[in-house]
């Protein structure tokens, strides 16, 4: 079965984001992984070259949506680059995504230093 890693990217993280998947093309490529992405950062990563199945953007509940998968064991890994530096008018749908992986015991890693380790380890 084909492992499915979501992607997530608050605005002032895309930029990491697209530069973490192009670092790990390979490794995404040759593990023939499915990218699951939140509706803008799955634009972004469609643009960047990538296949990737987009849900709803987060603030309208693509981080639910994601966390749902999560919670009924379709995802294998959660890479959430969050900005701690701005604000969010859909933080509880945040925690909730976080709390589930914790609950599930999925993965998640919330920078790219993070997230290296995870997809090195796949
Ligand atoms: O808000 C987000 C995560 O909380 C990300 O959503 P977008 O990828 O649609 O910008």
């Amino acid at each position: 079965m084909k492992k499915k890693i979501a992607i997530i990217a608050h605005n002032g993280k895309k930029a990491e984001m697209v530069q973490f998947l192009n670092e790990n093309r390979e490794i995404l490529q040759s593990k023939a992984i499915h990218l699951i992405a939140t509706g803008t950062t799955g634009a972004k990563t469609e643009t960047a070259g990538f296949e990737v199945e987009k849900l709803l953007s987060g603030p309208i509940g693509g981080d639910a949506q994601i966390a749902a998968k999560v919670a009924e064991g379709q995802i294998q890994m959660v890479i959430f680059f969050r900005d701690p530096m701005d604000k969010h008018p859909h933080e509880p749908d945040i925690f909730m995504l976080m709390r589930i992986c914790d609950v599930h015991n999925i993965p998640l890693a919330t920078n790219p230093a993070t997230a290296k380790l995870l997809i090195q380890g796949i």
